[in-house]
């Protein structure tokens, strides 16, 4: 357990943040295709990125992708078209109740050859790699869209290329956009029209550096702590106003609902308060484009003592924890009063200040450490298992110490 407090001055400084997880292990995949033609600039130096990469070169027929999400579903689908190979892909505990069917059932229709070695439905898993004989499928879209990237990122190595036709609800949506956008970058003939996404086939893409842009993920916590904390002022690495990343829509959401400004600077993302900013009472958001930063706002708004209604939550459940739950669990911790239902979260009011120091769990979620750091501007407060931020963000707490954070 850690102890986080601050100075109660305004947060001043610089950090640099590594590449986004999202976009390193999309490029990690796409360049083990291509016999490593990339030169990836700025990769991540997140746990799920190293597991990604060691995954993807190791002779071992038994993986383990622990907590990485993007890794089980990307990896599911790169080991089924390796001919010749057969591995078992497994992960943490929290891994094996994370659904995967659904890209299963996709993989089996095209051909390949997988089958579940505990719970029907779940990792972990037995892939055989074959040459995979359909080219078109129809995917429900309203689950994961990791899953529909995954089969996105093999489309190319088939013969005739890749068809997926989305069906329900698109969740997640600026995540495909990512993966389209990326491969666009190498070269790839990928689109999405409609609810109909096609991948072309390539067998082999230009030599190039890639320079992967910082995670926006990640910057969501100094969103959170400039608007907590007023006349801060924090510089991060390396950024841009235009990014592939859905979590850039930060700028937008802090700028509106808490009065934090993004400016750019030669890749220098600065964030100040707007001094004019007025705080109105009740934040109303859709997050259905961008869950990861759902906890970051939801605890922002307890910051603030706002009321707010999240909605487009549904993925939350199934993430590296019931994210929903467990944000009911540590919100009420600090006088919320939570109301949760499967896809939303409903702030109506506050019983009282918190005064005592408030102890946070972490459900083996990075996201939940990270997202309850900047309330130390506040207050002082304490975390439990703060290891967990390794997942996607390993250099976190040194990155606040540097901000000026103390932390036991
Ligand atoms: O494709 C990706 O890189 C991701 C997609 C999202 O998952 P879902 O599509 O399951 O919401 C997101 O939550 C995850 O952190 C990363
Ligand atoms: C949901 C996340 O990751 P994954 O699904 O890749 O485990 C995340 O990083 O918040």
């Amino acid at each position: 357990m850690i102890q986080l407090s601050s100075s109660g001055l305004p947060v001043r400084g610089s950090i640099q943040i590594t590449g986004s997880k999202s976009e390193s292990n999309r490029l990690l995949l796409l360049n083990q295709l291509y016999q490593n033609t990339l030169n990836i600039e700025n990769l991540s130096n997140a746990e799920d990125t190293q597991l990604m990469q060691k995954a993807l070169v190791t002779s071992d027929s038994l993986i383990d992708i622990h907590h990485a999400g993007t890794a089980m579903r990307f990896l599911t689908a790169y080991f089924a078209i390796q001919e010749n190979k057969t591995v078992t892909l497994t992960g943490s505990d929290r891994m094996k109740q994370r659904p995967i069917q659904v890209l299963v059932e996709a993989l089996r229709a095209l051909g390949a050859d997988i089958s579940y070695l505990e719970k029907e439905g779940f990792p972990p898993l037995r892939i055989s790699g074959k040459k995979l004989q359909q080219f078109s499928i129809v995917i429900p879209a309203d689950v994961s869209s990791q899953y529909i990237t995954a089969l996105m990122l093999i489309g190319t190595q088939l013969e005739q290329g890749l068809t997926i036709e989305l069906q329900g609800k698109i969740i997640s949506k600026p995540y495909l956009l990512m993966s389209i956008k990326l491969m666009n970058k190498l070269g790839i003939d990928a689109n999405i029209q409609n609810n109909t996404i096609s991948i072309k086939p390539k067998k082999n893409i230009e030599s190039r550096t890639i320079q992967v842009e910082s995670d926006w993920s990640s910057a969501s916590y100094y969103y959170s702590i400039v608007a907590l904390s007023l006349n801060s002022e924090i510089q991060i690495s390396t950024y841009y106003a235009a990014s592939l990343q859905g979590d850039s829509a930060l700028q937008a959401l802090y700028r509106k609902h808490f009065g934090v400004d993004s400016t750019f600077d030669n890749g220098i993302l600065h964030l100040k308060n707007n001094p004019n900013f007025e705080l109105s009472e009740y934040v109303e958001l859709d997050m259905n484009h961008t869950p990861d930063i759902a906890q970051t706002i939801a605890v922002t708004c307890v910051g603030k003592q706002l009321k707010c209604h999240l909605t487009g939550l549904e993925t939350l459940k199934i993430k590296e924890t019931d994210r929903l739950q467990a944000l009911k669990n540590e919100l009420e911790k600090l006088g919320a009063i939570v109301h949760i239902t499967a896809d939303s979260l409903r702030i109506t009011g506050y019983r009282e200040k918190f005064d005592e120091i408030p102890t946070f769990e972490t459900y083996n979620d990075h996201r939940m450490a990270m997202c309850v750091a900047p309330l130390a501007v506040l207050h002082p407060i304490a975390i439990e298992h703060p290891e967990v931020v390794e997942k996607s963000y390993p250099d976190f707490w040194r990155d606040l110490m540097t901000l000026g954070f103390q932390l036991h």
